[in-house]
């Protein structure tokens, strides 16, 4: 009986509409159905009350599934290279490219090539990628990518074709009339001195209500980039991997190289290739296919910083004395020196702090934390061979492993989304906008922003950066609020829904002006989300970057100003971060695609 109050609780949210099917949900439905026995739970609540670390309560959670044998085959089944799939891949990027699908057919073709293991199927893929951007009248971009096409041996049969393509995309190239300006978004106030990408007038608070908060000492206008940071720790979201570089994210299909071992992983350059090995690939490249299939964004996220965590000290003893005293010292993003040459254990440090939500107890959710991590651990231990190796040939290494697993797995609320621009619509009451996510991340800075659902700022992504920009004048005195949910919950969710997720999610209530007071908010005139803005999503047009962005701005104040500084994200907002969006080119290859259509 209490096993089935227990396993019906499974329901587990997705965190984006675009979450791969996870293998973890199906092993858990596997264990619903047979009626996972009580013992776990009462296993799982002895083991807490005890005190007992978690590394025994994710041994418990994996000697069940072991013995119920729930362990899918495919999770211990790894993609390989191969021509042969290279060339089916290839085929149908061919379909693709005959219906006019080039995209699609750019990303088939990516996938063609990292699927290669023959220089001459590599080289193929990539001229058909060229083919399809000179449809897409990207003609720089088929450029680069006959270019790479030749590096890899292009068949001398086939060659001729190349230099045809070459020659139409030069001759097309000096018809362009100008080249496209892009807006590159910095601080426009004094930066801290030991934090240049941050405003200086930002600093830590720490009370009861709000825990750790930041606060600015000065006014600061609407459309002021407060800070830029480069997350600790990213991952690449699945359907992006054959259009983006692994390591910086830039969306560059013309000019990614595939990883020589693995099917999954493209890189723009050599340099980002070496870096990726460095940093997470060598541990990840055995298993990335299973790791895409197997984990939701967050649980990618979460086995890159625990990989990048290990790697950050010199061995397990070190580790295991360092992590005592690093949870003891509270040290913050705030207590470094970010001008210095800090080390990877400085680094690590602050998202080691971040906060952890909810409390120990013996109930699903724990059940779950000891699940993920067993699976993360069982990938580790069986298949990643340059980490096993190094790191788990004692018991204490195996175990420190797990409770950090686990200690990750607590704190993956902190996670955040970076995102870009793929649609808008119309509609007669105003626009609404699509945003494509393109990878997950932990920021040290981001983790210390509260939540409100009426925030003073959004989050802005610059390729592989986190940009935050005020959208409300703030006085000097309060605090910083971003809202950790899409930001039209405020409008779509009512203030119960709006408390169950985030009590549900990151374990606060929320007190923002609209929780608090929901009632003043009931007649906000429509009108004001209508104003025009000087850049349109559909037409994407930068001829000024820098001018589109100050009348953004200026007509960002004025609804700043009129509704007083404290109102949910309304459409005027939204469209501000849209407009940032395109004239910082963060927009979908879709769009560029439109974009380099409508260039004629
Ligand atoms: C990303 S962290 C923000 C920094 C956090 N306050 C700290 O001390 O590290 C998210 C957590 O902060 C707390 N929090 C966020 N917004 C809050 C709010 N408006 N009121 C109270 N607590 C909040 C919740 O505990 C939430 O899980």
């Amino acid at each position: 009986m209490l096993a089935k109050v227990f396993f019906t609780k499974f329901n587990m949210p997705k965190m984006s509409k675009d979450e791969p099917e996870e293998i973890s949900g199906k092993i858990l439905s596997a264990l619903v159905k047979i009626k996972a026995p009580d013992e776990v739970y009462f296993k799982l609540k002895e083991l807490c009350e005890k005190g007992r670390p978690n590394s025994e309560k994710i041994d418990c959670v994996y000697k069940l599934m072991d013995k119920l044998g729930v362990l899918p085959d495919n999770i211990r089944h790894h993609d390989k290279k191969s021509d042969m799939k290279a060339m089916i891949i290839r085929q149908e990027g061919n379909k693709f490219f005959k219906n006019a699908k080039y995209v699609e057919a750019v990303v088939a073709y990516n996938r063609s090539a990292c699927y290669a293991v023959s220089n001459e199927y590599i080289s193929i893929a990539i001229g058909n990628r060229s083919a399809a951007f000179f449809e897409m009248k990207m003609y720089q971009e088929c450029i680069e990518s006959i270019r790479l096409a030749r590096e890899y041996g292009y068949p001398e049969r086939l060659k001729g074709k190349l230099i045809v393509r070459e020659a139409s995309c030069n001759e097309e190239l000096r018809k362009r009339p100008k080249i496209r300006e892009i807006f590159v978004p910095e601080i426009m106030v004094p930066v801290k001195e030991e934090i240049p990408f941050v405003a200086r007038s930002l600093v830590l608070r720490e009370n009861m209500g709000f825990g750790r908060h930041v606060v600015t000492e000065e006014d600061i206008p609407a459309g002021t980039f407060i800070a830029i940071e480069e997350p600790y720790c990213k991952t690449l979201i699945d359907k992006d991997r054959y259009k983006r570089c692994a390591t910086c994210f830039e969306l560059v299909p013309d000019i990614l190289i595939p990883c020589e071992k693995c099917p999954h992983t493209m890189f723009c350059s050599q340099r980002c290739k070496d870096r990726a090995f460095e940093e997470f690939h060598a541990v990840e490249c055995p298993i990335s296919g299973t790791l895409f299939r197997v984990f939701t964004h967050v649980h990618l996220l979460v086995f890159r910083t625990v990989i990048r965590a290990f790697l950050a000290f010199s061995d397990v003893d070190t580790m295991a004395q360092r992590l005592v005293e690093i949870e003891k010292e509270k040290k913050n993003f705030f207590s470094f020196d970010w001008t210095k040459d800090l080390t990877p254990e400085e680094r690590y440090t602050p998202i080691h702090n971040m906060i952890t939500n909810g409390s120990e107890r013996a109930d699903f959710e724990m059940f779950i934390l000891c699940f993920h991590a067993s699976l993360m651990f069982y990938l580790l231990k069986e298949y990643c061979t340059v980490f096993s190796q190094r790191f788990l040939t004692t018991r204490k290494g195996e175990d420190l492993l797990k409770n950090l697993l686990y200690h990750h797995l607590r704190i993956s609320s902190n996670a955040y989304y970076q995102y870009t621009v793929e649609n808008f619509v119309n509609r007669e009451s105003g626009s609404v906008y699509f945003y494509h996510e393109y990878a997950m991340a932990y920021g040290g800075f981001y983790s210390l922003l509260n939540h409100s659902c009426c925030p003073n700022v959004l989050r802005v992504s610059i390729r592989s950066a986190t940009g935050i920009i005020t959208v409300k004048n703030i006085k000097a005195g309060e605090q910083i609020f971003t809202c950790y949910e899409p930001c039209h919950h405020a409008v779509e969710d009512d203030i119960s829904a709006r408390r169950i997720k985030l009590l549900e999610k990151y374990n606060f209530i929320c007190r923002c002006p609209l929780c608090a007071h929901p009632q003043n908010f009931a007649k906000l005139p429509i009108g004001i989300g209508h104003l025009e803005v000087p850049v349109q999503p559909d037409k994407c047009t930068f001829a000024n970057a820098k001018e589109g962005f100050n009348s953004a701005v200026a007509y960002l104040r004025l609804c700043s100003e009129f509704f007083g500084g404290h109102h949910p994200v309304c459409d005027a907002e939204e469209k501000f971060r849209v407009c940032l969006n395109i004239l910082c080119q963060n927009v979908t290859l879709e769009i560029q695609q439109k974009n380099a259509l409508d260039f004629f």
